[in-house]
Formats: C-alpha cells, structure tokens, sequence
C-alpha cells in the first residue's frame, strides 16, 4: 500500500523561534506578506515584534485582523479581497486555528478565484496556492501542519471542511511561548482538541505508520502535560511539550483525516457555536464507548500512551479505562454536557437530523473502526445530551 504523507516544507520549532519570521519569509521568497492576526494577539502586542521586524526588513505588510472564531464565507472572503488588491505574494496566519484558517481560506481564494464552497469535501483542493506560513497561539487544531481548513458557511449553517495540498502551510513556526497568555478554558480546549487528533488518526481506517508513531508521541506529551497547563499556565516546560504535542498530533491526523468524534463535533459547533475542543470533548468518552470493539488495540494503546492503563493490562480492559479516564479527565477540567453549556434543548433534539446529515457528508464518520448510519448518529447525539452513556 502506499501512503501519501504531507507536511510542510519547512518547520521552526521551539522558544524564540518567531524571531525567524523574516529569513524564512526570505527563504520562501515572499517580498509582500499579508498578516492575518487574531485580534486579540494583535491586542496584546503578541505580533508587535514580528510586525516591527517584517517593516525594518522593507517588506510590503499588509495587516488583515477582522479575524472571526470559526470562520465564516464572509470573513474569508474580506481577506482574499485584501490579498488581492494589496498584491500580495504571501499570507502568514498568526493565532489559534481560527486565525490561521482565515488565512488559509484566503490564500487559496486569492490564488485560485475559486468560490469558497466550490472548495468543500468530497473535493480534493490539490491546487497551486501563494506560500503560507503558519504561527500558531494556542496549542490546539494543529492547523499550522494540516492539509485542512474549516470555514462555516452561514447561508447554511454549515461547517465547510476544506482539505488537499492547497490548504497546508509551505511552513510554520511553532512558538510554545506564544501561547503564555491563553486563558484556562483556552488552554483545555485547545488542548482537548490537540487529544482528539492524535485519538483520532490512531484508531484511524486511514491509519499508517507515520501517523501511530506521530500520534502516540502527542497522546504522551498531552497526557503528561495538559492538566499542568491547565493548573500552572506560566509553567514553560508544559506549555512547550503540549505545542509540541499538538503539532504532533496535527502532522498524525492530516494523514490519516479525523473520525467520529469530529464528524459529530462540527454540526454542534455550526448550530450552536460550541467552541471546537469543547464539542469534541464532549463527544470524547461516548464515541469512545461506541467505537471501542471495532478496534480494541489502538484505543489500548491510547490509554497506555496517556498513562491511564499499566503495559500490563490487556486491551479490552485498557479499552474501558480510556473512556473512565475521558470522562475523569472532563470531569477535572470542567467540560460541561451540551445541556449544562446551555445549548437550546428545543433546537438541539429538532436539528438532530439535519446534525447527523451534515456529520455524514463531512465523510469523516467514514473513517470510523465503527461506523454508523444515520440513525446511530441521531441517538449519539441523544445520549451526548446530558453525557449520557450507552451502557447507562
Ligand atoms: N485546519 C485544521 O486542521 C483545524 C483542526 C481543528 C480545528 N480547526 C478549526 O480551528 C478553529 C478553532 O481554533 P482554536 O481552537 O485555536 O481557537 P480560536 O482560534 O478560535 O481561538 C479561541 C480564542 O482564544 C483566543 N486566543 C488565541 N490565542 C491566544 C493567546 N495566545 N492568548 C490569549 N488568547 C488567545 C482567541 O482570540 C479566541 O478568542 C475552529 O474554527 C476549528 O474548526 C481547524
Ligand atoms: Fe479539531
């Protein structure tokens, strides 16, 4: 079989490193980048350095920051216009994923003149982009590494994933010092969602050997350091290893594509703005539960990597200790069911057809080791409710 493993040309790793912003924008042949910024990075004077630098340097920087949480059409749309009419050669996303899949959204859009959802799955975006480079501040979606983009179309209340070579970083620099400044829920979300990938392209259908050993090291560093930085925000050294982490696992899973959990996450963020680790954290140990048979060694391994299950314990045992320790783990970091989040019950149990529609033509649920119909996805979203179990 062969595999088809993508990762971007170039990636600048540890503290410090966005001081290297300038040479590798050189190195990339960029002469007039467009910064797509979080807003509030660009608040805290997170990116002033980097804008300094990039306008001593004689660049021609253009600064886009209506960034929106969870992209919309609209918003991506606004900073391709900006790309083009400023000519510029590059984008850089700097932020959490939101950020940064602005900016990918809008390179590919300025690039191609394609309409954004002409991009959507089940379409391959394989096409000739401007170089991107990623900078990541939270340490989370992994984005900075991944072939895919997410941007919510609001006539349809849908969340477009879009993915192919158009949509990864020709480079990224990952700096755990930028992500310093995130707030507690931030961090576990992000961080929760960093979990979710590396489950995710272990118990893969997609799954290949690049991606078990990528995943199994973000499964040791997430479940070694995630409570720390949730505890001890200004503690460096976790907050290092859960970005390393969190690359890891996006280099795992943007080789082998998401699965359940993401597939069923994407329609509760898209109806009723869940942030994206939170909604995937709340799916965590019931999928889990439900997809535990299909492939008793792989979540085996995930407990073990995660430190819940001794190398000792066999795999079904292991297996059952993971969805204890996804429901312990939400439990500590204060994960709340979509009731207790105040998700509208009404609209919640009305649009779960339309959820589970939209969670099967993302194709994602597909890659699942157990794979539901329509009516499966429906009672998961039921059970998911109250955190509810299957065994009850
Ligand atoms: N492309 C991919 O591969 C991929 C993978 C997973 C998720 N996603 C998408 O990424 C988006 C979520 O990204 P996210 O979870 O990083 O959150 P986000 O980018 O939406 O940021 C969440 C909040 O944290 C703030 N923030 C970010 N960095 C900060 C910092 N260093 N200090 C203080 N505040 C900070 C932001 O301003 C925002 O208010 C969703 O749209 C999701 O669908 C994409
Ligand atoms: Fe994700």
């Amino acid at each position: 079989m062969i595999n088809r493993i993508l990762t971007p040309r170039e990636l600048l790793i540890g503290g410090g490193s966005l001081s290297q912003l300038v040479p590798l924008l050189g190195r990339l042949g960029v002469r007039r980048p467009m910064l797509v910024v979080d807003p509030t990075i660009l608040r805290l004077g997170i990116a002033d350095t980097a804008i300094a630098a990039m306008r001593e340097a004689g660049l021609g920087l253009g600064v886009f920051s209506a960034v929106v949480e969870d992209p919309t059409d609209t918003s991506v749309i606004a900073a391709a216009d900006e790309i083009r009419s400023g000519s510029h050669d590059g984008v850089i996303g700097f932020g959490g994923g939101s950020a940064i899949d602005t900016a990918k959204a809008a390179a590919i859009l300025a690039s191609t003149g394609e309409d954004v959802r002409a991009l959507k799955v089940p379409r391959i975006v394989d096409l000739q982009v401007m170089p991107l480079v990623a900078i990541p501040t939270t340490a989370g979606t992994g984005s900075e590494v991944t072939r895919a983009c997410v941007v919510s179309d609001t006539a349809a209340q849908e969340k477009m994933l879009i993915l192919g070579t158009a949509a990864l970083p020709a480079a990224a620099i990952v700096d755990y010092e930028l992500t310093l400044s995130c707030p507690f829920r931030v961090t576990v979300d992000t961080g929760l969602d960093a979990l979710t990938h590396a489950l995710e392209a272990l118990i893969n259908r997609n799954g290949n050997a690049h991606a078990e050993a990528l995943a199994l090291s973000a499964l040791r560093l997430i479940g070694a350091n995630l409570e720390t930085v949730a505890r001890e925000p200004s503690n460096r050294a976790a907050r290092e290893a859960m970005m390393l982490g969190a690359t890891h696992a996006g280099l795992a899973v943007s080789n082998t594509s998401t699965a359940l959990i993401h597939g069923l996450s994407r329609p509760i963020g898209a109806f009723f703005h869940v942030p994206h680790g939170l909604s995937n954290a709340m799916l965590l140990p019931l999928v889990t539960e439900y997809s535990l048979s299909a492939a008793p060694a792989g979540y085996a391994a995930a407990a073990r990597a995660l430190g819940w299950a001794p190398a000792t314990m066999g795999d079904e045992e292991a297996g059952h200790a993971l969805v204890r320790g996804f429901r312990d783990l939400n439990t500590r970091l204060k994960v709340p069911t979509p009731k207790a989040y105040g998700v509208d019950e009404e609209a919640y149990f009305r649009l779960r057809p339309e959820m589970a529609r939209q969670a099967l033509a993302s194709g994602t649920p597909g890659n699942n080791p157990r794979i539901p119909s329509e009516d499966e996805i429906v009672r998961l979203y039921e059970i998911a409710w109250d955190g509810g179990a299957i065994r009850g």
